[in-house]
C-alpha cells in the first residue's frame, strides 16, 4: 500500500503499455478492466466475487448515488468502501455523462447543469463544485472531472463549444478538488472525433495539469472505425507518463483494439449487464444462452474457462434458469462475463510485458467467430 498515487509503466509494446497505479487501498494492474457497481453493487455480484474474476478496481456512479441513498448518507455510514463492503480503489464519474443521459428536464449553463431525479422528480443541480463535494463525501480514490459528452450527431462549432465548456469545468474541477493526498483527479479530453479540437483539448488538460488523463466523447454511436480513428492519435497527446483511460469501452475487440492503441483503463457495463440478458462472451464468440439450441447441450459454456459457471453448470442448465428467470441465472452469466474480460486483460498485461502483444492480439482475432457460437 502506499500513502500516495502513483503510476509507474512497466512495459510497452509499438503504442501498448502496462504498467501498475498504486494507491493507498491496493495497486492497479494496467491495462485495467473496471466493472460498474452503479449503484453501489456490481449487480449479481458479491464484492467477493468481483474480486476473485481479477478486478483491482471497480466503478461508482456519481449521478445514481446522488439521488439515491445521497452521498451525505453514504459519508455519514463511512464512505462508499464501507458502505459496500469493497475495500480496494473505487473510481466514480463525475455525473455529467449520466445526467445528460438520464436525468428528465436538465438545463444546461455555464455554471452546470440544473435537473430533476428520474427517480423521484426531485430537483437537482450538479457543478464542478458540487460533483467534487459528492466525489469526496463518496471517498472515492479516483475522481473524475465535471465534464459535457456532447450528443452526436454534433457539427464541429456545437463540439468546439461543449469541448471549452468542459475545460474550464476541468478548471473549477481541480480548483474545488485541492489537495487530497493518496486521491486522484483525472482529466477528461473532450473534441468529438476532430483532431485539431482533441489537440486544444489536450493541452488546456496539459496546462491545469491532472493525476490522469479520460478520453471521453468516445462510445457513444460514433462506431469502432471511427473510435479507433481518434484512439491512432488521442492518447499521444496526453501525458505518457499517467495514466489514460477511456470511458464505457467496450466488447472484447473493442477493448483490444483501445489498448493496442495506448489506453491503460476502461470501464463498460456490458459484461455485466449482458451476462443479466443471457448473452455470454467466450474465446469463441458470444453464446446466447436463451437460444433453444443449447437447451440438451452438457457442454459448459466455455471449456477453456476456469469460472464457476464453466466449471460447475452445463449449457443445458444456464438455458434453463435463464428461461425460468432464475436469479442464479443472472450471478452465473456476470461472474462468468466479468471472469472473461479480466482474463483477456490478464492475457494483455503478460503478452505486453513478454514483448509478444503482436502475436497476442492475432491469436485473439483468429479463435473468434463473428457471429453467435
Ligand atoms: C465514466 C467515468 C468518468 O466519466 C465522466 O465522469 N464523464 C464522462 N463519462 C463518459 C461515459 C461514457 N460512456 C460512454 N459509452 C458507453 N461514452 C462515454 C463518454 C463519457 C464522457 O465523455 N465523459
Amino acid at each position: 500500500m502506499s500513502a500516495a498515487f502513483s503510476f509507474a509503466l512497466t512495459a510497452t509494446d509499438g503504442a501498448a503499455r502496462s504498467g501498475v497505479i498504486s494507491t493507498p487501498r491496493g495497486e492497479i494492474r494496467t491495462p485495467a478492466f473496471m466493472p460498474v457497481g452503479t449503484a453501489a453493487t456490481v449487480k449479481a455480484m458479491m464484492p467477493e466475487s468481483v474480486r476473485a474474476t481479477g478486478a483491482d478496481i471497480l466503478l461508482g456512479n456519481t449521478y445514481h448515488l446522488m439521488l439515491r441513498p445521497t452521498a451525505e448518507r453514504i459519508a455519514r455510514l463511512g464512505g462508499l468502501h464501507r458502505f459496500m463492503n469493497w475495500e480496494r480503489p473505487i473510481l466514480t464519474d463525475s455525473g455529467g455523462f449520466q445526467v445528460m443521459s438520464l436525468a428528465e428536464l436538465r438545463k444546461l449553463t455555464e455554471e452546470g447543469v440544473t435537473f430533476r431525479s428520474h427517480i423521484d422528480g426531485s430537483r437537482h443541480r450538479l457543478t464542478p463544485e458540487r460533483s467534487m463535494e459528492i466525489q469526496k463525501l463518496l471517498g472515492s480514490d479516483i475522481v473524475m472531472c465535471f465534464d459535457e459528452c456532447p450528443a452526436l450527431p454534433a457539427d464541429d462549432k456545437r463540439v468546439a463549444e461543449s469541448m471549452r465548456l468542459s475545460m474550464r469545468w476541468a478548471a473549477r474541477s481541480k480548483e474545488a478538488f485541492g489537495d487530497r493526498p493518496g486521491h486522484a483527479l483525472f482529466g477528461i479530453q473532450q473534441g468529438g472525433v476532430t483532431q485539431e479540437l482533441r489537440a486544444e483539448s489536450a493541452e488546456a488538460l496539459r496546462a491545469i495539469g491532472f493525476d490522469g488523463y479520460a478520453i471521453g466523447g468516445l462510445a457513444v454511436g460514433e462506431g469502432q472505425e471511427a473510435m479507433f480513428g481518434v484512439l491512432d492519435y488521442a492518447p499521444g497527446m496526453l501525458p505518457e507518463d499517467k495514466p489514460r483511460y477511456l470511458m464505457g469501452v467496450g466488447k472484447p475487440d473493442d477493448i483490444v483494439g483501445a489498448v493496442a492503441r495506448g489506453v491503460d483503463m476502461m470501464d463498460c457495463v456490458l459484461p455485466s449487464r449482458s451476462g443479466r440478458t443471457g448473452q455470454a462472451f467466450t474465446r469463441r464468440g458470444t453464446v446466447n444462452i436463451k437460444n433453444a439450441r443449447h437447451a440438451n447441450d452438457p457442454r459448459p459454456l466455455d471449456e477453456d474457462c476456469t469460472c464457476p459457471a464453466c466449471r460447475n453448470y452445463s449449457r443445458a442448465y444456464l438455458h434453463h434458469v435463464f428461461r425460468a428467470q432464475e436469479i442464479i441465472s443472472s450471478m452465473l452469466l456476470t461472474w462468468h462475463n466479468l471472469h472473461y474480460f479480466q482474463e483477456i486483460m490478464g492475457g494483455m498485461r503478460a503478452a505486453i510485458a513478454e514483448g509478444r502483444f503482436a502475436a497476442w492480439q492475432a491469436a485473439f482475432h483468429a479463435g473468434r467467430a463473428e457471429g453467435d457460437i
